[in-house]
């Protein structure tokens, strides 16, 4: 086998090493409660003679020389990896703890390698320990100062341009490996959302039910089904794949109209796009950005975001050009009927470079990201607990039914939408239990800035708000180990502030949905699409689960929460 032969025995390269200065080393890297200026640690007075080394040196030189050139590389690839660590820059709040060591003697590898599958039990206790402070947990790619809400209305009136979130966002999704960086360099996707699809709102919501009711005899198995069949007897069914298909469906009428909502290339990339690229990124993230030239080209997942995209672009194409052509149409007093579709209005709003295909097709995707998997686990969610705790399915059918009878059957979103409010405080619960991230808001400072009391941000640093455990705690709601779908619904009655304590709605203490004028901006859209599925669901079918299973286990990476890809429920049709 070839080994490599470094160092001729005797060589004298070892003791080129013996004048460094061991504090040189920015030692508490490895673990920051390690201190050199401790007095508590003592190091020799003088390092060793020469001569004293000679015995190590031989060692030293011996190892290397039975290393093959593989293992070699992964030493040197090792090396590289802990020196760029070393060097990266990882702002945090000045003075903040890090949090999350199981000892001094802890390095840091192992405290950011613990972080992916146990961020939740390291936010945690780092919210009981330092509640009223801010503290900061690690992440292989970047350290996330968490602070307290007592800042949020503070933070909130920074304008973007000092406190960003999408910059947080396309950081998380490494950007320059992901094609993410058009969502910093413009918001297009994102006044859509507000100034189109929340601004009419019940008017997309009517559009998205019709692709509801297409999708129903397909996705959803039923006795008559077209393509399953569901008999009046129990069915085990993959409920979250179900709800995607749907929200994918619903989605993609808002955005693309018909016939693109029908294309089943298009509904299978809307799901598959947000895995790949959630995958590809989670990946990029445990490598130092220096390799990303090189391990950006090993991770499968980014091929597959590549080919989503190819296959967007494809699909997005014609529909820009058919929009053209009716604009130009018009222009010349042609009658032309189109769908009133978010795309349109992109188009119509867009400046020319994000009229470009690439750029529309990938904003496309990027909204599909954003909004599928996210509404999809909510309603899955909401069937979970709501066969976790049984007695809640009559109160929100009783509640279905009246609504329908008071609007005497309207199906306008106008109408029905504000009147489930039991089901909206079911889904406020709901979510308090299952948030789809344990983190949020998540900013990057763009400049260095000082909050009253003093805390300062240094410019680069990632905040936080532990969203999760400021909903849990007693402080914020009482009894929070207490299942009490109606919580909401009773503060609204009580105080007699209807119009607050809604599902979408933000504030300090409930960030389910972010915070502040960078909040999500399709959050209103998504409750109706919640309600209105869960809505049919009810009313048609009722759900169990399997006989010996419970309430699925919600898994983490990071500080991402899904729930178990494999739970499945029972299913059977209702009859009325
Ligand atoms: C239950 C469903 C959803 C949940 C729980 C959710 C949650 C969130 C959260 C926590 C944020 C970060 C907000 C912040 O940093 O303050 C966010 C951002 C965002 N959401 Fe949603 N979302 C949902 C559905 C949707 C839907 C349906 C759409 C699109 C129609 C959407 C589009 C977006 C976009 C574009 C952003 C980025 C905003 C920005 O960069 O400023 N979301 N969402």
């Amino acid at each position: 086998m070839a080994t490599l032969n470094f160092f001729p025995k005797n060589s004298s390269v070892l003791s080129h090493f013996s004048h460094l200065n061991i504090s040189q080393f920015n030692i508490s890297h490895f673990n920051p409660h390690f201190n050199l200026n401790q007095s508590h640690i003592h190091f020799p007075k003088h390092f060793p003679k020469q001569e004293q080394l000679i015995p190590i040196k031989t060692l030293v030189t011996d190892f290397l020389d039975s290393l093959t050139y593989s293992q070699f590389a992964v030493i040197l690839l090792g090396f590289c990896w802990i020196l760029s660590s070393l060097l990266q820059k990882r702002p945090k709040v000045l003075n903040a703890p890090f949090h999350g060591y199981r000892s001094w003697l802890e390095p840091t590898f192992f405290v950011q390698t613990r972080y992916v599958t146990s961020a939740r039990k390291i936010i945690t206790s780092g919210y009981q320990k330092y509640k009223d402070k801010p503290f900061v947990v690690r992440r292989y790619d970047v350290d996330i100062s968490v602070l307290p809400n007592k800042y949020l209305n503070e933070l909130r009136l920074y304008p973007n341009t000092k406190l960003s979130g999408v910059k947080a966002q396309v950081r998380n999704l490494v950007d320059k490996w992901t094609y993410t960086t058009l969502m910093i360099e413009s918001n297009l996707h994102i006044r859509v959302l507000q100034n189109k699809l929340t601004a009419e709102l019940t008017k997309y919501l009517d559009i998205a039910k019709t692709e509801l009711e297409y999708g129903w005899p397909l996705d959803i198995p039923q006795p008559e089904g077209k393509l399953l069949r569901l008999p009046f007897y129990w069915v085990e069914v993959d409920i979250q794949q179900m709800m995607r298909m749907l929200v994918a469906r619903m989605s993609a009428k808002i955005f693309l109209g018909y016939p693109a909502c029908r294309n089943m290339e298009w509904l299978k990339l809307s799901i598959d796009f947000s895995i790949d690229m959630f995958t590809a990124a989670f990946m990029l993230r445990m490598f130092p950005p220096w390799t990303h030239p090189i391990t950006a080209h090993l991770i499968p997942a980014r091929y597959k975001v590549k080919k989503n995209l190819r296959t967007a672009e494809k699909i997005i194409g014609p529909l820009m050009e058919k929009h053209r052509q009716a604009l130009a149409a018009k222009e010349k007093g042609d009658d032309v009927q189109e769908d009133d579709t978010l795309l349109n209005w992109m188009m119509d709003n867009g400046n020319e470079k994000e009229n470009q295909l690439f750029e529309m097709a990938t904003r496309q995707s990027i909204l599909t990201l954003a909004s599928i998997h996210t509404t999809s686990m909510g309603v899955a969610n909401m069937l979970f607990d709501l066969c976790a705790h049984p007695e809640w399915f009559d109160v929100l059918r009783e509640e279905i039914v009246e609504v329908l009878a008071e609007t005497k059957g309207e199906v306008k979103a106008k109408e029905w939408l504000p009147r489930l409010e039991k089901m909206d405080s079911f889904f406020v619960e709901s979510q308090r239990y299952n948030p789809p991230i344990l983190l949020a808001p998540q900013r990057l400072a763009v400049v260095p800035i000082t909050l009253k009391d003093g805390t300062h941000i240094p410019a680069g640093t990632r905040i936080a708000c532990a969203n999760h455990n400021i909903l849990n705690d007693p402080l914020t709601t009482p009894n929070p180990d207490q299942f009490d779908p109606m919580r909401s619904y009773r503060k609204r009655h009580e105080s007699g502030e209807l119009n607050k304590h809604l599902a979408g709605q933000t504030d300090k203490d409930n960030l389910s949905f972010g915070h502040g004028k960078q909040a999500c901006p399709g959050r209103y859209f998504a409750v109706g699409e919640i309600k209105m599925i869960l809505a049919r669901l009810l009313l048609e079918f009722e759900f169990k689960y399997p006989e010996g299973k419970s309430r699925p286990r919600n898994f983490y990476a990071d500080e991402n929460v899904f729930p178990d890809p494999w739970a499945r429920l029972m299913m059977r049709k209702r009859r009325t």
